[in-house]
């Protein structure tokens, strides 16, 4: 039975990066994606807003809404200071079975949770069945039209708190129309925007950032 492209990207790591190096793991995957095949990765353009906002951020608890392979995840956890942890929702199981193995290999497992199932039904287990106050930090790369109900569930559910930060990617390419009228017109949230690439190609996209103002 051959190989998916997410087996091959996987496959390539673990030949080929430093087993418990985060950093030699991303650049491992950004060098396959860009040469052999391209996969949707936020990547090392788009990563380093990422990673600044993480920093500038510094959350003790993170959420991420599309695991896929697990770059950003490992991306994510790599930044985390000791005792803080990114949940990151995954809900194609053999999405999550790869990105599992990379973030193992990277050796950031300790840092992460990796929550299986649509994003709908885990935001409402948060608080009880995970143990979740608020959100520190929250990056959104998952299907964009799931964005926004994303957005309204985690209000609805209290996950919020004031100067919580989401971060939203491919705000020009795929798009995310719908979510940019909806975030930039509420006046709870306060919107940047940040220019950038289309991971590994030289298409132009961007990332907007929305702090929670409660
Ligand atoms: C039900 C809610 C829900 N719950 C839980 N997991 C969910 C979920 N909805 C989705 N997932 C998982 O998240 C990932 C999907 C991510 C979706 N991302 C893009 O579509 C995208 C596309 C391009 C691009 C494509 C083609 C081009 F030509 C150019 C650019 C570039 C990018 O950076 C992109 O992020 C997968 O693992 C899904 O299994
Ligand atoms: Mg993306």
């Amino acid at each position: 039975m051959n190989q998916t492209k997410e087996q091959r990207i996987l496959n390539f790591v673990l030949q080929n990066a430093v087993r418990g190096d985060p950093c030699s793991v991303l650049d491992t995957i950004d060098k396959y994606c860009s040469q052999k095949e391209w996969a949707m990765n936020v990547g090392d353009e788009k990563g380093l807003i990422l990673d600044k906002t993480v920093e500038e951020v510094n959350p003790s608890v993170a959420l991420e809404l599309g695991t896929y392979c697990g770059y950003s995840a490992v991306r994510i956890a790599r930044l985390l200071k000791a005792g803080a942890y990114l949940l990151t929702v995954e809900f194609n199981p053999e999405f999550a079975a790869i990105a599992k193995q990379m973030i193992e290999f990277a050796g950031v497992q300790d840092k992460v949770k990796l929550l299986e199932g649509p994003s709908e039904e885990i935001i409402p287990q948060l608080k009880k069945k995970y143990e979740v106050d608020t959100l520190d930090f929250v990056f959104l790369d998952h299907w964009k039209d799931r964005y926004t109900p994303d957005t309204i569930l985690l209000q609805e559910c209290n996950l919020l708190r004031k100067g919580s930060v989401l971060l939203a990617d491919n705000i020009i390419f795929p798009g995310a129309p719908e979510f940019l009228n909806y975030i930039r017109n509420n006046p709870h949230f306060q919107c940047t925007n940040y220019p950038s690439h289309l991971e590994y190609m030289k298409v132009g996209d961007a990332m907007e950032k929305a702090v929670f103002l409660g």
